[in-house]
């Protein structure tokens, strides 16, 4: 039998009531009435307030005359004021009886009420609240410690990550564009996947929240920058590019935004690429400041020449980003040094898979060269054989396979250029993983 959550009665039930443009009536002008004109205008009601002008709090006065939030009537309450349809009512009063009295007479008119001193008269209770952009959290102690929920609400504001508002905000923007994309009703649970899936993977990183969101903000001209994501620790981007994705307007990623949505939004197309590279014309048309994130390093097997020349053909010459690419990033993770002193003079980086599926020439062995190999995983057969058929490389010579290279999944396998296609099988290697070959891989690495 499935075993469901327990219902534990006796709470209060915890809401974001929506009252913008609701009428409220505030009877009282107090410290707490204040409290309440911040909460109600916070959420952008109209505010009716009925105190007698001597009764106001200097906070009051202040929302009344400088701020004019307030429509404020200068006398004491009267029944007849709730003629005027309010849709909520907040009493905070110093006079017990009629406190009550006014509860009692909007329960019998069914206008939710609060009564800042009699909690049994209450339809609900404010809550002791943090806000931070549109992220809202609440403490309510259900009535049992008013002056304990502020306190909770103080500890919990300062465990947040700095930022986390501005992180919410972004994903809101980020989640209408999705729905832009494909406002397809029947495609709401690959959206939602899709948004789950990136909350998770990216956590709460202001940061990183940032290079995927998407704003609005128009510049009077336009300007691309071509920027390298590096290899997908998000700790390995440079200042720079960190600080051009969080002020772009707009970002276009191919590595976070994944297969599920470019299949969502390319339903018209088959080619990502030209998708991606228009959307990034539509923001510059606007004036925007677009950045085009890539993987790795741009300009390394990342096709951000090509992207270069496309955006000169369009009338924009990118700014280039450098980043860290898995090329030098992988054999750090695994400890090779691809150039030491006395082991190896050069390094050689190459490709599996070359255009149109063919296989680059690749390097003779030389005992001085470090051959760094991506995109290999899938061709690591043919590269086994060509290596020691056709190239020289002894069977022994040292290989590490780098799968996931700073990523939390990240795995190091060493071996042998014999043994280099058997380990893929054998311990189910996967894309992305970098190939090292060479003397380096002894260097550091005790095997
Ligand atoms: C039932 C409730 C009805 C309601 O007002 O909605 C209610 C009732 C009463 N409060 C009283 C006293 C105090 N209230 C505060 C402060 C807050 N009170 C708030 C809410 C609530 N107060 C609702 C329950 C919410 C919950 O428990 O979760 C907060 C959270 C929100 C807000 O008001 O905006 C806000 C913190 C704002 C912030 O953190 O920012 C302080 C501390 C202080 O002022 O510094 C004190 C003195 C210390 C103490 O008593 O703890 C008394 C008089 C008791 C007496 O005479 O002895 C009553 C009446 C009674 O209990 O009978
Ligand atoms: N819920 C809460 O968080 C808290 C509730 N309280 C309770 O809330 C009430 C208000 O607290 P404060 O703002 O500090 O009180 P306060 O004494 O500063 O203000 C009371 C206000 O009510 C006005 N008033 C009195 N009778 C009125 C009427 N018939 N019509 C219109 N206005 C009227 C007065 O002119 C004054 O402006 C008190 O009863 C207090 O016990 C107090 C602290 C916290």
């Amino acid at each position: 039998m499935a075993s469901y959550a327990p219902i534990r009665p006796g709470g209060s039930l915890i809401l974001a009531w929506q009252t913008k443009n609701r009428k409220v009536l505030i009877v009282g002008g107090g410290q707490v009435a204040a409290g309440r004109i911040v909460s109600v205008k916070e959420a952008d009601a109209q505010v009716t307030l009925i105190c007698p002008e001597d009764g106001l709090c200097d906070e009051v006065k202040h929302r009344i005359h400088v701020d004019k939030v307030v429509d404020w009537v200068d006398r004491c309450f009267q029944d007849s004021d709730l003629d005027e349809n309010y849709d909520m009512v907040l009493t905070a009063i110093d006079d017990h009886e009629e406190s009550l009295r006014i509860g009692q007479l909007c329960r019998a008119r069914r206008i939710p009420v609060n009564v800042a001193d009699v909690p049994s008269m209450c339809d609900f209770y404010f809550m002791s609240q943090h806000r931070d952009g549109p992220l809202q959290i609440a403490v309510s102690t259900n009535g049992q410690g008013p002056k304990l929920a502020n306190m909770i609400r103080q500890k919990i504001a300062a465990s947040l990550p700095p930022g986390i508002g501005e992180t919410v905000r972004r994903m809101g923007i980020l989640r209408g564009k999705v729905r832009q994309w494909d406002p397809e009703i029947s495609n709401s649970g690959p959206r939602m996947r899709w948004v789950t899936k990136l909350c998770e993977d990216w956590g709460w990183s202001a940061t990183l929240v940032q290079t995927i969101a998407m704003t609005t903000n128009a510049k009077t001209t336009g300007t691309i920058y071509l920027v390298g994501g590096g290899p997908g620790d998000p700790e390995l981007i440079t200042v720079k590019a960190q600080r051009l994705l969080q002020t772009a307007d707009l970002v276009v990623s191919d590595r976070l935004i994944p297969q599920q949505v470019l299949d969502l939004v390319n339903r018209k197309s088959d080619s990502a690429q030209d998708e991606l590279l228009e959307w990034c014309l539509e923001g510059l048309k606007k004036g925007q400041q677009v950045v085009r994130l890539k993987i790795g390093d741009p300009l390394l097997f990342g096709r951000g020449g090509e992207e270069v020349l496309w955006f000169r053909d369009h009338g924009y010459e990118p700014v280039l980003v450098p980043g860290i690419s898995s090329a030098f990033s992988a054999p750090m993770v695994a400890n090779i040094p691809v150039t030491h002193r006395g082991t190896a003079d050069q390094v050689i980086i190459t490709t599996g898979r070359g255009t149109k599926g063919s296989m680059p020439d690749l390097p003779e062995y030389h005992p001085m060269r470090t051959l760094v190999v991506l995109m290999a995983v899938g061709r690591a057969t043919d590269l086994q054989q060509i290596l020691l058929s056709n190239k020289g490389y002894p069977a022994n010579t040292p290989i590490s396979w780098i799968e996931n290279a700073n990523c939390p999944e990240e795995r190091t396998i060493f071996s042998t250029v014999e043994q280099m296609a058997n380990v893929v099988d054998e311990q189910n290697i996967v894309a992305p993983a970098v190939l090292v070959v060479g003397q380096s891989i002894n260097v550091l690495n005790t095997l």
